[in-house]
Order: structure tokens, then sequence, then C-alpha cells
């Protein structure tokens, strides 16, 4: 499943992020296609906004079916709507893996380990350790202390649960007016211990207009 119905506003720009071009192709056309390469993943379902006028309408990549639905205000309800919106044929158990379109660079080969080893639990996420020493920032913009960044990890995507899990999860965190940042933080809600599976740090987050140059160089050397 992959949320593409932001707006892209930390980029700015004159349509949403997931569409500006990269490497000479939309953003969201690369991930899409990472995703779709890989054996394990059967299908695609992507979340689109409301009035997104940029989607090319209905197609297969690499002979998968790529569903749609429309999502929310945010990405936590655009990720609810895709698991309402999914086949019927995808059961309550099977695992969906939840990858943000603006993350073109995952590796094949951390998603085939995420698989491997949160598949084997009730689910994970890739990350990777915290390397650079933490600063908390006063108001004025000082560092006024340093945190400890021992077992701390940053969170990427894909991040893979079970359909039926995820999706009470989620419902529970809205019902308690949490506006979860990642999948991982509904399941840490509902008591799961969701597994870190340690990734490539180059899976960046296309967030402003200066990762375009990043994530095109980056697309040209990952695979
Ligand atoms: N209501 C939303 C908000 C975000 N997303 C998706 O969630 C992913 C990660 O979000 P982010 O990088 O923050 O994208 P935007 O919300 O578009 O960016 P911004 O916050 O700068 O507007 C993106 O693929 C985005 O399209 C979504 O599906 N629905
Ligand atoms: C899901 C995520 O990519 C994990 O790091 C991140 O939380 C998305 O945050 P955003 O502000 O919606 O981009």
């Amino acid at each position: 499943m992959v949320p593409a119905a932001g707006r892209g506003t930390r980029v700015g720009g004159d349509c949403p992020k997931q569409y500006l071009p990269l490497a000479g192709r939309p953003l969201i056309e690369h991930t899409l296609k990472r995703l779709a390469v890989h054996p394990r993943i059967a299908g695609l379902m992507v979340v689109l906004g409301a009035h997104d006028e940029h989607w090319p309408g209905t197609f297969a990549l690499n002979g998968k079916p790529v569903h749609t639905a429309i999502g929310g205000a945010e990405r936590c309800d655009s990720v609810l709507a895709g698991l309402d919106a999914l086949p019927t044929d995808v059961a309550g158990e099977d695992f969906v893996l939840v990858h943000d379109a603006a993350r073109p660079c995952v590796r094949l080969a951390d998603i085939e380990r995420l698989i491997e080893r949160a598949g084997a639990t009730e689910g994970g996420l890739l990350g990777a350790p915290l390397r650079d020493t933490l600063k908390h920032a006063n108001e004025a913009g000082h560092s006024e202390r340093t945190e400890s960044r021992d077992r701390r990890w940053r969170a990427f995507t894909p991040q893979m649960f079970r359909r039926a899990a995820l999706c009470a999860a989620l419902r529970e965190a809205s019902r308690q007016g949490v506006q979860v940042s990642d999948e991982a933080m509904a399941m840490e809600l509902a008591g799961f211990a969701p597994l870190l599976v340690e990734g490539a740090e180059d899976n960046i987050k296309v967030t402003t207009a200066a990762d375009f140059a990043l994530a095109e160089f980056l697309l040209a050397r990952t695979t």
C-alpha cells in the first residue's frame, strides 16, 4: 500500500511532489516500479488525493494489479482508507506493506529482509539506529541539551503488519484522538512491539526540493 494523497507543501512546486519529475519520470513511478518488481509483493494499492488530476488511470505493473483509493486529511487517514479499500481476497491475516510514495530509493534487499524477519513476528518496519548526536533545541534555535541516542532509531517505510490488526490499531488511535505519524506508532499504542529491521539509510523520504537531487543520485546507484 502506497499513501500518495499528500500535497507536498514542504517541497512547494505546482503539483504534489509525488508527481514532480525525478530522473525524467514522476517520482511516484519510481516508487511503484520498485515495489512491483519484488516477487513477494502480490499487488499495489495506491491512495490518492481526492482531487488528484495527475493519476494516469487504471493499469497493471509487472503483471500485478494497481488498485486505488481516496485518502484523507492526514497520512494515517489515507492508510486506513487504503486498508478498507483492499480487495476482499486480502485476508485479515495477510501482511500489508505500507510504503511512502515519497521514498523511491527503497532497496529490494531491504524489503526482502523486512518480509523475512518481520513476517516471522507480528510485523515490523525498516529503520536505522541514530548515528548522529541528538540535540534538543530551545525556541531560539540553540542547543539546550543533548539527548541520549541509545536505542533510538529513525523509522522508514515499508512498515509491514497484518491487515486486520493494523486496521484495528489505526481505528483505535483515531478514536483516542491520536494522530499517529506511522503505522508502528498505532501498533505500539495497541500493545504490539514492532520489529525494527535495519535498512539502508539511502531509503530517503523526498520531503524538500533539495531531496530530489539526492534521490536522483541514489536511484542510479541502488536497486
Ligand atoms: N494526507 C496525506 C498526507 C501524506 N500522505 C502521503 O504520505 C507520505 C509521506 O508524507 P509526506 O512526506 O509528509 O508527504 P506530504 O504530506 O505530501 O508532504 P508535506 O507534509 O510537505 O505536505 C507521502 O507519500 C504522502 O503522499 C498521504 O497519503 N495522505
Ligand atoms: C512514515 C514515515 O515516513 C516514517 O518516518 C514518516 O513518519 C512520515 O512522516 P510525514 O511527516 O508524513 O512525511
